[in-house]
């Protein structure tokens, strides 16, 4: 075992990293196979053979130098593909690697590489973020004249078993030795007494045997320098931090957040309020749609989440005067889905208008029903439009486009776009439309804001279209109207209650009724809009992490920061009362604390100071910011 007292006091700690899934996410050797035989219609059998051979080396099945040989045999590559390999892995650094290439190169000194790939690809690539090349210790192949690789140097130690413990023993290291890496033979150089510590890194895989064997298991390298207090490119480790999406959001928005390093789970449906109480406990940020109900019981068992993002329009479905309250700004989608929803309301239009879906429908029962009777063009009908915001507007400019005359009436001044016609009232609209559709937010004072009475003041033979929320439609009133002949045709996307999955039934008072278009709330799901969604909202939710702007949140003060450089900033979320700016700004005299730039936006319940100051100071300050009457959460970013 590593013996303390051998080490020479005041040494520098020596950093052994490994190569292959550690430095880089990819395993050198196979993907020079995989490169050599390109085309080749050996080629998955004989990489899966070097993978099958590669796997069982890490886990410390078969003894290292077996598995090196005989994967070396399979591999039939020459020079020429050792330079395609290493383009190739310059493109599959580790992505919290390529985030700490100042930690490296400043530390360049002390890090060595210690690795059984092959110097021929491992110098170049980390030679990039600033790994010395005599600090790389690894194999060598050996050529014959037309550089086709024949076999290994073997008299270099790192080509026989215990290979890596022989190279750090060449290294007579004075200090500590810390050793990170994802296989066995790492491990070893700690079991070998000569590493002190060994940290199971599991950024790229993690082997559960290894992993069993370690001192830490560190998921980024910007958590093995958390853990050591080293400079790093995170304040916190994102990798500490576990992002949950729900509802099947677009797999853009899980790779955006483990390209970050964050710990993401992904759930395909929807959670109720007890399942995501109990789940949410550990969660930093919650990614949900229409369907997750984000209350305030959910929100009193979220003491680690730090931010919201709805990867939709509507935030009805969270308690956002609840989520102001802990401090945990909500961020959504406004416009990515507008003309999904814009594009589904014309085609319904048109289809109802026409009375193609009952039409139809007599087709799938074998009846021919050739007649004009009950179908119209759209062209000249007067479109009403109830909400005249994003999609309410988008669809008054393209109905117009297709000769409908558009009216709209909205709870707020809007400005007419083309030649909409602005109502003074709800019911003047509901009484001169051929075609009503509705675009209000989900807020809870339009519920069933359309019912019996709005119905009857509609004119006979209406098309009624509700893609926004389902609440705001008192669902038997519009049975009934549809069964009257009130409504001649209804398009209706959402519903007062909607199956939390695709596994659950569907069961609605409108289903079989005809000239009735019953979609499955997906309004705003095209692959495009979904694809949208799924890039905007990781961005907004990582700009507030990483930088702390609120820009485009939907309830706290909104802050466009600057980009942090050379400073370290100060988060401070309080409610908001008066003076805390003043009590901020005195406990930074008081402790010699130098400003380089200061913001502060409040709403009506909290305030959002953010401070940045030159590094180099005391922490001890910051105990009184955290005591500081009203803060609700503070937290530092560098
Ligand atoms: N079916 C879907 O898949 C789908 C997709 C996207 C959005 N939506 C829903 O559509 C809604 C509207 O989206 P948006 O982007 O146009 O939102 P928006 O906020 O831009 O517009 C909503 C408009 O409705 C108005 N409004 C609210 N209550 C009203 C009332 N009682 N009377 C009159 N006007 C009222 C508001 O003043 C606002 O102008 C979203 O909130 C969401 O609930 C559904
Ligand atoms: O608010 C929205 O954007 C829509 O209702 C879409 O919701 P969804 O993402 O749950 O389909």
């Amino acid at each position: 075992m590593y013996d303390m007292a051998t080490a020479t006091i005041n040494a520098p700690i020596l950093y052994v990293i490994d190569f292959d899934s550690t430095f880089t996410k990819v395993e050198g050797l196979d993907e020079l196979a995989s490169i050599a035989l390109s085309g080749q219609s050996n080629q998955s059998s004989i990489v899966a053979q070097i993978r099958d051979l590669t796997d069982m080396g890490m886990n410390g099945e078969i003894s290292f130098s077996e598995g090196l040989r005989k994967r070396i045999e399979l591999l039939s590559a020459n020079k020429s593909h050792i330079q395609t390999l290493v383009e190739y892995l310059r493109t599959q650094v580790s992505n919290s690697f390529l985030r700490n290439r100042q930690f490296l190169s400043e530390h360049a000194e002390n890090i060595y590489i210690v690795s059984s790939g092959f110097k021929e690809f491992i110098v170049p690539v980390a030679a990039e973020l600033g790994i010395l090349p005599d600090h790389v210790l690894a194999n060598e192949f050996r050529f014959d004249q037309e550089g086709n690789i024949i076999g290994i140097d073997e008299s270099n130690p790192l080509a026989s078993d215990g290979g890596k413990i022989k190279a750090l023993q060449s290294l007579q290291p004075e200090g500590e030795v810390y050793a990170i890496g994802d296989g066995y033979t790492d491990y070893e150089l700690r079991q070998s007494g000569l590493a002190s510590r060994f940290y199971a890194f599991t950024e790229n895989v993690r082997r559960e045997k290894v992993v069993a064997v370690a001192d830490y298991v560190v998921a980024s390298l910007d958590e093995f320098l958390f853990h050591n207090k080293l400079d790093r490119s995170q304040s916190y480790p994102t990798s500490l931090l576990k992002v949950l999406l729900l509802e099947n959001v677009h797999p853009a928005a899980v790779e955006a957040f483990r390209k970050d390093g964050f710990q993401v789970e992904f759930l395909k449906g929807a959670l109720d309020e007890d399942e995501l109480c109990e789940k949410i406990k550990d969660v930093a940020i919650i990614g949900i749609r229409s369907k997750t109900n984000i209350t305030r019981k959910v929100l009193e068992n979220a003491n680690r989440l730090m931010a919201i993002g709805a990867f939709c329009i509507g935030t009805n479905q969270i308690d956002l005067d609840a989520a102001t309250e802990k401090g945990i700004p909500v961020f959504n989608a406004p416009y990515s889905n507008t003309r999904s929803v814009v594009e589904l309301a014309i085609g319904e239009i048109i289809l109802l208008v026409r009375n193609s879906v009952t039409k139809s429908n007599k087709m799938h029962r074998g009846e021919w029903d050739k007649s004009a009777i009950g179908s119209y063009e759209i062209r000249g009908k007067k479109l009403g439009l109830v909400g005249y915001g994003s999609i309410g507007t988008q669809l008054s400019v393209v109905a117009e486009a297709m000769g409908m005359e558009v009216y709209f009436y909205d709870a707020v001044e809007k400005l007419a776009l083309g030649n909409a016609k602005k109502v003074s009232s709800l019911d003047e609209l509901l009484k001169i439309s051929d075609v009503i559709s509705l675009h209000v937010d989900g807020r809870k004072s339009n519920a069933a804001m359309i019912g019996k009475r709005e119905f009857d003041l509609m004119k006979d033979g209406v098309i009624f279209l509700n893609l926004s929320r389902g609440h705001v439609v008192d669902i038997p009133a519009l049975a009934e109207a549809i069964k009257s002949g009130k409504i001649a045709g209804a398009g209706i996307d959402v519903f007062p209650h909607e199956p939390k999955t695709n596994n659950e039934p569907f069961v609605s008072e409108l289903q079989g009724l005809s000239n009735v278009i019953l979609t499955p709330h997906v309004g705003g799901s095209t692959l495009e809009a979904q694809e949208n969604i799924g890039k905007f909202v990781p961005a907004k939710l990582l700009e507030y992490m990483n930088n702390g702007s609120t820009y485009g949140s939907v309830n706290f003060p909104e802050v466009q920061l600057p980009k942090l450089t050379d400073s370290h900033r100060i988060l401070h979320i309080h409610a908001n009362v008066p003076g805390v700016l003043a009590k901020l700004n005195s406990i930074f005299g008081k402790n010699n604390i130098n400003i380089t730039g200061q913001y502060l936006k409040t709403n009506e319940s909290v305030g959002y100071v953010i401070v940045d100051i030159a590094k180099g100071y005391d922490r001890e300050f910051l105990r009184e910011v955290r005591a500081i009457d009203g803060t609700i959460r503070f937290r530092m970013l560098y």
